[in-house]
């Protein structure tokens, strides 16, 4: 588990640049945090990291956003809107497993409205502090990918 403070969107930004030019296909990042927290600055970061020119836009009425254009696609959810069981009913494994869908990265904003996980993934907790930065905390769940973002 790592935590530090990001000081700034820019900062917020390069997270996310070095995860999408390190990270490997099948790769599942759940995104925590309240409001405005900046879990979709990250994911813009992952997705310029992957190489992606395609503006990436917040999925939050359409759901699940897709890039394919890179190295390996990027797959973009955000539950903000949803109940878990609705969440349930989106078979979202289909894309962890890679077996339908091309394996990518697939980024998950609001992972709080997930009833069930999958069996490793990244988890990233963003906080707003009182100073207005962003403090990140980020633990591997049953995976050690080198993630070399400090
Ligand atoms: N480290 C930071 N310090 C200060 N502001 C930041 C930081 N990171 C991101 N921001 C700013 O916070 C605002 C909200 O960011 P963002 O849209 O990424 O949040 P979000 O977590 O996706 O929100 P939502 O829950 O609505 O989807 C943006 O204006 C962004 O520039
Ligand atoms: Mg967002």
């Amino acid at each position: 588990m790592t935590t530090f403070t990001l000081d700034n969107a820019e900062h917020t930004h390069q997270i996310g640049v070095k995860l999408g030019s390190t990270l490997p296909a099948s790769t599942v990042i759940l995104l925590f945090g309240d409001l405005g927290a900046g879990k979709t600055t990250l994911i813009k970061g992952i997705g310029e990291g992957l190489g992606i020119t395609d503006p990436i836009v917040s999925p939050t009425f359409t759901l699940i956003n897709e890039y394919t254009e890179a190295r390996i696609p990027l797959y973009h959810l955000d539950l903000y809107r949803l109940e878990p069981n609705e969440v349930t009913a989106l078979n979202l494994e289909t894309y962890w497993e890679g077996i339908e869908v091309t394996p990518g990265i697939v980024a998950i904003e609001w992972a709080e409205r997930m009833p069930y996980k999958p069996d490793s993934y990244i988890n990233i907790h963003l906080t707003h502090t009182q100073q207005g930065t962003r403090e990140i905390t980020i633990t591997q769940i049953n995976c050690t990918l080198h993630l070399n973002i400090i």
